[in-house]
């Protein structure tokens, strides 16, 4: 499946069956020997009274994640045509929590995200004791500027001028490594088009460059809210699509709409 561009294995485990481990994990998702994908899904059964089921995260190279916002569609896409979800809303379980899914008339998934924290504990990002709009690292002798937000997992946002130009395939794996997350971190490149419109490229952790993140689009408009720089109800146009991002008030929650679709079926022979 994919949502915008990020593509999936989309595995049901609903029968109880185990997640992959991360060595098949990878085999899944190399693009040369095996499927290939951004990320590997589990459908698992659901941990929270009333949702209609759970799902995991799991990255290209075996690494496990906190939160997937295009995954998250295609999990609630998967479970709408199998009748497992009904109705015009219902809640899914997540590592990063419960989260309220809600189908759009024009075919789009809405997703509650949760309330992004801006605590450089909650991502986790060293060497700074307090939230801020803007922290500055020396990285291979450059100084980079950039925002901070954990959407349930670690992102790092930075304004650029030009996103085609932007250095996301040296700075992103750059920033990930200079030591100052220690879980890593998600890499955005958002340009500010104007109030109502956002450009981003991501450098995802666990993977590279992808055409889309969900969770990044999230974090990048809610950086650039509390700097005053977009209005609360932003378009997000990533190179393979483009999610609305709206995010009321400090205390609510960020939601994300946009696409999912199937792509193929089939039997992994291991
Ligand atoms: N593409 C995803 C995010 C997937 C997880 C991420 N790489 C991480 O390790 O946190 C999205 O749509 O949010």
């Amino acid at each position: 499946m994919h949502g915008a561009g990020n593509d999936f294995v989309v595995l049901d485990l609903r029968d109880g069956t185990p997640p992959p481990g991360p060595a098949l994990c990878r085999a899944l998702a190399d693009r040369h020997a095996g499927v290939g994908c951004d990320q590997i899904l589990t459908i698992e059964p659901a941990r929270s009274a009333g949702a209609a089921a759970a799902y995991r995260i799991w990255n290209a190279d075996g690494s496990a994640s906190q939160q997937c916002g295009n995954g998250a569609r295609c999990v609630a896409a998967w479970l709408l045509r199998d009748g497992a979800a009904t109705g015009a809303g219902f809640a899914l379980d997540s590592p990063a929590g419960t989260h309220a899914v809600s189908r759009l008339d024009d075919g789009r998934l809405r997703i509650a995200m949760g309330v992004p924290e801006f605590s450089p504990q909650a991502l986790p990002l060293a060497g700074f004791g307090q939230a801020a709009d803007d922290y500055v690292l020396d990285v291979d002798g450059a100084a980079v500027r950039f925002g901070a937000v954990s959407m349930g997992n670690p992102h790092a946002v930075i304004e650029v001028d030009d996103v085609d130009a932007a250095p996301v395939a040296t700075l992103g794996p750059a920033l990930q490594a200079s030591g100052a997350f220690p879980e890593s971190v998600n890499v955005g490149f958002a340009q500010v088009v104007d109030r109502s419109r956002i450009r981003l490229r991501v450098y995802e952790r666990g993977v590279g460059e992808t055409r889309a993140c969900g969770s990044g689009a999230c974090a990048a408009a809610a950086v650039l809210v509390r700097r005053g720089r977009v209005d609360r109800d932003v378009a997000v146009e990533l190179p393979g699509g483009t999610l609305r991002i709206a995010w009321p008030a400090a205390d609510a929650q960020v939601t994300m709409a946009g696409p999912a679709a199937f792509v193929f079926e089939g039997v992994w022979n291991a």
